[in-house]
């Protein structure tokens, strides 16, 4: 293997050609625009493809923006019609082409379609309109085409990864065709948002969150990877489904299960190293809880669902309470759904509790209730109740439902995370307006189906006085001659920067602390002119400098922990932050 050192755009890249390489010298390639030394985990190859395979390769292609001189050099003339486009240009024909579809699975199918096509333009398209185009690649649109995946599935974007390939998982990684992988995102697909169990189907998911990797956190695309685990599926609709793509049995559970996972996990430590960052996405609850214990000491991994929605969650509260005044413990919390979500997001509050008002987790815990679908949790159910539920069975007298519990409790925050929509009915929208003059209403199930809530009805009911934010986007309101812009409490504003913040610093675990410090950062991030439309996040158009002060806030906490690897230091972390994000835009070829 030679190498020659070559200039693209005035950056230095290696050149590997690779001579020995497999399909004719078309391997790995090139565009990791000022990446961090960390993310050059081996040497790039520039692989100057060209003709008809250039055009094919997705990470070269440019399409019509293949300059002249390009066309004649890389033997394109012909191949390609006579006009010349402008990265620009193509990107506001594509943005004419999609807003004239209707139907939203339409927009989602172009939009991979373009992925599949030409990476540079899908992330450029998808970051210069940002807030438009994460309803069509991200949550609601993406739970849609989980669900129709067997009959829209063209080309596969992850690595699927099933139960006849045990006992040779680590052959099936290596069948990858990228090799230095700095995120995973897994799922087994037993809990896709809240739309239940998809199956193998649920890859639409990692493919998704890994594109907000790259568009919202600068992860180069090549180093992500999506990874579903087909463990069977216990949705019997998909079993009898013709169209189906996953294993055709019921799900293996107990030791088979764990047996499955320990394997993949060793594996992927094997393939790529002690820093892979694996963020486990829609398990289940049973699983996702003891996963997490479990590797959480020997292995780089996060989970999506209990910490990042936590860590969304807690940084909405805390610039709540600009609006609705007191303190974090100044305020009493209810949730309906006592999951992943429900009971990360109220350890995480309480935690922040013991740090900003030095008390006690368990006096921090009784600031907060959960209702489950057996109604309030409370010490008498203790016996019957799941372990992860357990801190937070109070003392309290039995309570049936949610309408109930409102009125026993009196929270000033309520958090919908039960999967389940429309259950913040009228009634318990206006008790809550009842007694709080600005109740926080967080209605954080996803889809939009499954919202606890539309923002019209918490506008309404509440007569215009809720705050609130929802998983899914909802547009802005028009309420008595004001308009409320809803807030999106996703995790999608926390693990981009997250992880960025991770892999830039070398961290080799993750801490509670990090979770704390990107609320702190996101917190922080709301404008009064956001606070005056009664908007707790800032708007998503921002989000690459976000994610960048999040990056820097979770690797300063992770070198402030003994946990970043990375040495020394970068001074500025946030400038090192932005300097080691991937940028889609064109490269000249010559
Ligand atoms: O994917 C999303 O939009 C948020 C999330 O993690 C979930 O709902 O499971
Ligand atoms: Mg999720």
């Amino acid at each position: 293997m030679e190498s020659t050192l070559k200039e693209l755009d005035g950056e230095s890249v290696l050149d590997l050609e690779d001579k020995t390489g497999v399909g004719g010298g078309v391997r790995d390639v090139y565009g990791e625009d000022k990446a961090s030394e960390d993310q050059l985990i081996t040497p790039w190859t520039v692989t100057v493809a060209s003709g008809y395979a250039l055009l094919r390769d997705p990470r070269l292609n440019k399409g019509l923006a293949f300059s002249e001189e390009e066309r004649g050099v890389h033997y394109l003339t012909g191949l390609l019609p006579p006009a010349v486009l402008s990265q620009q240009h193509q990107e506001k024909r594509l943005m004419n082409i999609l807003r004239q579809y209707q139907v939203p699975l339409q927009r989602y199918m172009a939009m991979m379609d373009l992925q599949e096509r030409n990476e540079r333009l899908f992330y450029k398209l998808l970051i210069d309109n940002v807030e438009e185009l994460l309803p069509v690649v991200y949550t609601p649109t993406v739970g849609e085409a989980c669900q129709k995946y067997g009959s829209i599935f063209t080309r596969p974007q992850g690595l699927f990864i099933s139960l006849k390939e045990r006992k040779r998982i680590l052959e099936v990684l290596k069948n990858w065709p990228e090799k230095s992988i700095q995120v995973i995102v897994v799922t087994d697909g037993e809990r896709i948002l809240g739309l239940g169990d998809l199956g193998c189907q649920g890859m639409g998911i990692p493919v998704g969150k890994l594109s907000l990797y790259t568009a919202l956190g600068g992860v180069r695309p090549s180093a992500c990877l999506p990874i579903t685990l087909d463990v069977g599926t216990n949705n019997q609709k998909l079993l009898d489904d013709e169209f189906y793509l996953g294993l055709r049995q019921r799900r293996v559970t107990g030791q088979e299960y764990h047996e499955f996972l320990d394997e993949f996990m060793a594996a992927v430590k094997q393939n790529y190293g002690e820093k892979i960052l694996i963020q486990f996405e829609d398990f289940a609850n049973h699983n996702a809880f003891e996963l997490l214990a479990k590797y959480r000491t020997t292995h780089l991994v996060f989970n999506d669902d209990i910490q990042g929605t936590a860590s969304v969650v807690l940084a909405g509260i805390i610039s709540a309470l600009k609006l609705t005044g007191g303190d974090l413990q100044d305020h009493t919390y209810l949730f309906l759904g006592a999951g992943e979500a429900g009971t990360g997001i109220a350890e995480l509050i309480a935690l922040q509790m013991t740090k900003t008002a030095s008390i006690p987790v368990e006096e921090a815990r009784k600031k907060i209730w959960l209702v489950d679908s057996k109604g309030l949790i409370v010490s008498s159910r203790k016996e019957s109740l799941q372990h992860f539920k357990l801190p937070w069975a109070h003392e309290h007298e039995p309570v049936p439902d949610l309408l109930n519990a409102v009125n026993a409790i009196k929270p000033s925050v309520l958090i919908g995370t039960s999967g389940v929509g429309r259950t913040f009915t009228k009634e318990v929208i206006e008790a809550m307006a009842s007694f709080n003059e600005k109740p926080l209403i967080l209605a954080l199930s996803n889809p939009t189906s499954q919202s606890e809530c539309t923002a019209e009805e918490a506008y309404t009911w509440s007569e215009g006085r809720a705050i609130f934010a929802s998983g899914s986007p909802f547009a802005p309101v028009e309420y008595d001659g004001k308009t409320f812009v809803p807030g999106q409490a996703n995790n999608a504003y926390i693990f981009p920067g997250f992880g960025l913040g991770i892999i830039m610093s070398g961290t080799v675990r993750v801490h509670d602390d990090m979770l704390l410090a990107a609320s702190e950062a996101l917190a922080s991030e709301a404008s009064e002119d956001n606070y005056a439309k009664g908007l707790v996040y800032p708007p998503f158009t921002n989000i690459r400098t976000i994610s960048a002060r999040i990056a820097a806030n979770v690797a300063a906490k992770a070198y402030e922990l003994g946990l970043a690897s990375r040495l020394p230091r970068p001074k500025d972390l946030a400038n090192f932050a932005e300097s080691c994000m991937y940028t889609p835009l064109y490269r000249n070829y010559r």
